[in-house]
């Protein structure tokens, strides 16, 4: 997942544009970047790394301009290289910068299509320079000296058509303004938000989350929807309009379950709201079918469980207790890249408060199951504590498939699920029993807050790939580019990239 942002400002956008990133670090922590437009020039830094370490003061006082955007970014394709962190630019038409926030799953057609049509290069192996040249050839066709609002659209309308798979968009045109859109399905999410200055005057944003709206002293307006385009001009101009022929809002359920902030609300269901219908959900699955469990203390696994395993606790009726301890300065070991890392930093980011365990019965709760990293290694560190039984509970079911939309989940067999029951994955994490929740519940806990939304992304949990392009060479294809053996012999190699059109360090 990455984390995007947009600002149209009357005043300095970089330090509201950097304040946005570090709430959406959660959603990408391996790269930032930020572009400003300062009359009429560019001003890029982008770098490997945390929001915090990437911009240093000397690279804030270069990002002038009162329009810009931004990104954090958590690979899906391409390589982890420095030059591939976004924005990325292209300089015809006009100078344009792209953040992306998702994946395409047509990115290697497209990429021979540009070149077979445009003689375009790519010089990444990123599907997001790809398309933002699709956008940029695009807009070239529109034959335009000035762009208007018309010439957007139908460059938006022009790329839904050609592109595939999971896309947030936001997009900047030097002398002009900025560009978001949506895919057709709404697959990841992205939401608007204004605030006036002083002397009356409207500012807009674009964002990955509302918590980036919030932050930044911003007013949550609305979600961009699903397919809509919103352009602002540099004078603080909006203009919306829907560019896809059929939407179908069908956001990413994952969304809710881990990668969002609980104080986000995304497509009008509230982040946090949907984790406790989650936990209710699981406590009365756990009631209902596991009376027999002699359950003495409810465990959440920090961070993103907790809110769910405190509402398990109360249908239960038993007591929660932060029996492991969170070291605040290891970020979230699922965005990790490599095997290695995510491995090592589970002891590192939690331990255990040997009380809390000693002689007990505990239930652990987590949000989800991947690749079994933390479960696997947490209760080994409960039982280390003293426990006497470890039973396990996931609030969302059994992960077998591999995500083809922006959450780095490219093999099915680094997924501890894929082919296996509960039962077997109980084995293999050496819990005393494991529980899932069932994929409706799941559904049901997040339509609760808003019943509108018809469908979900629900593709890691049944294989069904809702832009129906995915198929079984699609996905050989990604495991072999992006598996972890895979991605390890790429970082090896990633220094001979050339990067360009950065600030140096
Ligand atoms: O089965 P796995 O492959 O280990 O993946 C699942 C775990 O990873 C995530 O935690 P993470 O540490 O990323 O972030 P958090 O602090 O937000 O919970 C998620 O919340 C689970 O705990
Ligand atoms: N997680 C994402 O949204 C990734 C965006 C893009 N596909 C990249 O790898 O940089
Ligand atoms: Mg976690």
């Amino acid at each position: 997942m990455c984390g995007i942002v947009g600002i149209v400002g009357k005043d300095p956008v970089n330090q509201a544009l950097y304040d946005a990133l570090t709430m959406l670090q959660h959603r990408g922590q391996d790269a930032a970047g930020i572009v400003t437009v300062d009359n009429g020039t560019l001003r890029l830094r982008k770098a490997n790394g945390l929001v915090r370490d990437v911009f240093h003061t000397r690279h804030m006082h270069r990002l002038q301009g009162r329009i810009g955007i931004g990104h954090v970014r958590y690979p899906t394709a391409g390589s982890a290289s420095s030059a591939e962190a976004q924005p990325f630019y292209v300089n015809s038409p006009f100078g344009i910068a792209l953040a992306h926030n998702g994946n395409l799953t047509n990115a290697h057609e497209l990429q021979q299509q540009l070149f077979d049509k445009a003689r375009r290069h790519i010089n990444t192996t990123s599907d997001s320079e790809i398309l933002l040249n699709v956008f940029a050839h695009e807009l070239y066709q529109q034959e335009c000296l000035r762009v208007t609002p018309e010439d957007v659209f139908a460059t938006v309308a022009r790329v839904h058509r050609q592109i595939r798979g999971a896309y947030a968009v936001v997009a900047m045109i030097i002398g002009h303004g900025i560009i978001a859109f949506r895919d057709p399905w709404g697959i990841r999410p992205l939401v608007l938000g204004y605030r006036e200055t002083a002397t009356g005057e409207k500012e807009y944003i674009v964002a990955s989350e509302s918590v980036a709206v919030d932050g930044t002293g911003f007013t949550y307006w609305r979600d961009v929807e699903p397919g809509e385009a919103v352009y602002i001009t540099e004078d603080g101009e909006l203009y919306s309009r829907q560019c896809a022929d059929n939407p179908q809002h069908c956001p990413c359920i994952f969304e809710y379950v881990y990668f969002a902030r609980p104080d986000s609300v995304i497509d009008k269901v509230s982040v946090y709201a949907s984790r406790v219908n989650m936990g209710r959900k699981l406590g009365e699955k756990l009631k209902r079918d596991y009376a027999d469990l002699e359950i003495d203390v409810v465990i959440p696994i920090p961070e993103t469980s907790c809110d769910i395993a405190l509402e398990i606790a109360s249908v239960l009726n038993l007591p929660y207790r932060q029996g492991f301890v969170k070291n605040r300065y290891i970020g979230r070991t699922f965005i990790m890249p490599g095997q290695t890392q995510r491995r090592k930093s589970v002891r590192r980011k939690l331990n255990a408060i040997s009380a809390e365990f000693k002689g007990k019965n505990v239930l652990l709760v987590d949000d989800s199951i991947v690749r079994g990293t933390t479960s696997e290694q947490i209760i080994e560190m409960a039982r280390e504590a003293g426990a006497k039984k470890v039973y396990f509970a996931s609030a969302a079911p059994e992960i077998r498939f591999p995500n083809v939309y922006g959450i780095d989940m490219p093999s099915a067999n680094e997924l501890i699920g894929h082919g296996r029951e509960a039962e077997e994955i109980n084995e293999l994490i050496n819990a005393d029993g494991l529980i899932y929740q069932d994929l409706d519940d799941l559904i049901a806990a997040v339509r609760e807050e808003n019943p509108d939304i018809q469908r979900f992304e629900t593709s890691v949990f049944n294989g069904e790939y809702i832009t129906g392009d995915v198929n079984q060479s699609y996905l050989d294809r990604l495991d072999a580019a992006r598996n972890d053996v895979a991605l390890h012999r790429q970082t090896v190699n990633e220094d001979a990239n050339l990067e360009l059109h950065n600030e140096d360090g």
